[in-house]
């Protein structure tokens, strides 16, 4: 790019920047020195391939989406939670928000993953140990009590039965007053990423994502602020996959979503701000950095060149990031908190929009209370006294993390080619029923390609590990010593017990002709193909339980078989 093109964007940038909203903070070094909220080349300078690098708060946003980086406004400290009953869990929450954390998380235990109830006989040991059991919309009103929905900013992390949980929430806000169309925050729901790595899923792909398509059409027409899809490339990089199969699995489902929402008819620049991203920040510090400003850079080329999205905010890739738990040891779990700081490190100099920072526990249980504390504390320290949120993208023009940042993007344009491959070979006659990307990705799935691609890298880690050419203090090298006795958070048994009665008491006192009407009018819907939010919402209104909804919904569709593959 010739010098006056640079100087050009840079007065582009240098408006945008002048005329938005600063936060009230002391933007100097540690030393009272000024620094500037940006930097790029010199003035006079020409610099090869800059229209790839930009400037923040324009395409194609490798820099950030905001010209004014965290200057304007700092990510979300967002910590992820959830144990025991949402008697217990709420407490939590309002200890996080009391802390600063400037948004909620909720952790489901692994029955409500699974959509079954607490008293379903496969639930049994497992209720509200690896998050809050939630069974009826009359929990998730006691998960938010006190807590206002109309302005905590609140994700959910479920996939498989994540619309009906959705609709408890939803009713869960009307209980407290609060108009459901003004509800901001975010649900994971994709499934994409349950079939291709994380193995929870309920349904066949088909029906299941007629089912998201429902929903995305629901949010985009009345929940306009919603993100109903978190699309999910954490749950991928933790099984194995390194760093480019993370980035390109990902977009490539998030590409399969928008094509989801072109096939219903849906206005890409309504609905495609509707789709958020989240990644893994793994301990390679360069390489995860060049991944989120890759990210960015792929989302908005792909949103606008092949599915012709125009709004700023349609191309715009927003992600939350969570450090990796994969890389948190057992031995010397105190060493847990450098490696989390560095990785959220990562995370903030790739232009993060929220975090969750993981406990040092978490590799032998869920976090107890101080753990989750310093977590959070690592986040404001980063935040608050390191300058970081000082210059956006200060690593812009670095020529390795350029380079990197160049390399993890062609790489993913391979995979982008490999799963496209596919989706032709699956309808070689190019009659795709949602999109070619779809057809790739539901192919892969079927053929256990993508889950092949992960095992064959964790494969090949696990191998340089064992041979010590990859290293990890306390586990393959500087073993012994910094121990501790670590205060571990045992979530008792009673928790289920008592879920069990509150459920069987609410179910002995709801209007169960009422159930059975909404549940068949759901049924209708799922038959008919007409959208079937609503009558799921009545379903939940009546006091439904997850496990009821969702096993009406196995009945119909059939739940999902994974091939074999070795
Ligand atoms: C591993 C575990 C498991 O499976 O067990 C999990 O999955 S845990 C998975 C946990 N997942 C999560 O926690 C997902 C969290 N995701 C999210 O919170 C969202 O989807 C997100 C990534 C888009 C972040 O949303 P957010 O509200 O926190 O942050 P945003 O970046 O959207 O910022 C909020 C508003 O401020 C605006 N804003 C932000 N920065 C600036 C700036 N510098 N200048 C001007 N405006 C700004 C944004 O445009 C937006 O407004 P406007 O909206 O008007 O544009």
């Amino acid at each position: 790019m010739d010098a006056e093109a640079i100087s050009e964007g840079r007065r582009r940038w240098q408006a945008r920047y002048d005329a938005a909203r600063k936060r009230d903070a002391d933007f100097t070094t540690l030393s009272g020195d000024a620094v500037d909220p940006v930097y790029g080349p010199r003035p006079g300078d020409t610099y090869e391939g800059f229209e790839r690098i930009g400037w923040p708060g324009e395409f194609p946003y490798t820099r950030g989406l905001h010209a004014t980086g965290y200057r304007g406004r700092t990510w979300t400290i967002r910590q992820f939670a959830g144990f025991g009953n949402a008697e217990q869990t709420n407490e939590r929450y309002k200890m996080i928000l009391e802390a600063g954390g400037g948004g909620l998380s909720v952790a489901f235990d692994m029955p409500t993953l699974m959509g079954r109830d607490s008293d379903d006989p496969r639930s049994l040991g497992e209720v509200g140990h690896c998050g809050v059991a939630i069974d009826s919309a009359a929990d998730m009103e006691v998960l938010f009590r006190d807590i206002p929905l109309g302005e905590v900013t609140t994700s959910m992390t479920i996939s498989g039965p994540a619309v009906p949980v959705f609709c408890m929430y939803l009713v869960a806000a009307e209980r407290q007053g609060v108009d459901p169309g003004v509800l901001n925050g975010t649900l994971q729901t994709d499934i994409f990423k349950e079939y291709i790595a994380q193995k929870e899923w309920l349904f066949q792909p088909e029906p299941h994502l007629r089912l998201i398509g429902d929903l995305m059409e629901h949010c985009a027409a009345g929940i306009p602020a919603y993100k109903p899809l978190s699309v999910s490339g954490y749950h991928i990089r933790e099984a194995g996959a390194t760093a480019a199969q993370e980035l390109a699995y990902t977009l490539a489902d998030g590409f399969g979503y928008v094509e989801l929402g072109l096939s219903r008819g849906l206005d890409v620049n309504r609905f495609a701000p509707g789709l958020s991203f989240f990644f893994d920040a793994h301990l390679d510090f360069f390489e995860e950095i060049a991944k989120f400003r890759a990210a960015r850079r792929i989302w908005a080329r792909w949103m606008r060149d092949v599915y012709g999205a125009t709004s700023e905010k349609a191309q715009w890739l927003r992600f939350h990031t969570q450090t990796a738990g994969v890389s948190l040891t057992a031995q010397q779990p105190y060493n847990n908190v450098v490696r989390t700081a560095v990785e959220a490190l990562a995370a903030v100099l790739g232009g993060t929009n929220s975090l969750h920072t993981n406990a040092l526990d978490e590799t032998l249980a869920l976090p107890s209370q101080q753990a989750a504390e310093i977590a959070l504390r690592t986040q404001q320290v980063l935040m608050e006294e390191t300058g970081v949120t000082n210059v956006a993208d200060p690593l812009g023009g670095s020529w390795y993390v350029e380079q990197l940042t160049d390399r993890i993007e062609a790489d993913a344009e391979k995979i982008f080619e490999q799963i496209k491959e596919r989706g032709t070979r699956a309808h070689p006659d190019g009659q795709h029923p949602i999109g070619p990307i779809t057809s790739g990705i539901l192919r892969g799935i079927e053929d256990g390609w993508f889950t092949g691609e992960i095992a064959e890298a964790a494969f090949t880690y696990q191998r340089a590990l064992e041979k010590g050419d990859k290293r990890v203090v306390g586990v393959n090298c500087h073993t012994g010593s910094v121990t501790g006795d670590l205060e571990i958070l045992r979530v008792s048994h009673e928790v289920e017990r008592e879920q069990v009665r509150l459920l069987t008491d609410r179910k002995a006192r709801r209007d169960d002709q009422r159930v059975k009407r909404a549940l068949e009018a759901m049924l209708a819907a799922a038959r008919d193909g007409s959208n079937m939010i609503e009558p799921m919402l009545e379903a939940v209104r009546a006091e439904a339980t997850l496990g009821e909804i969702c096993g009406v919904l196995r009945d119909e569709w059939g739940v999902y078989v994974e091939p074999a593959g070795f």
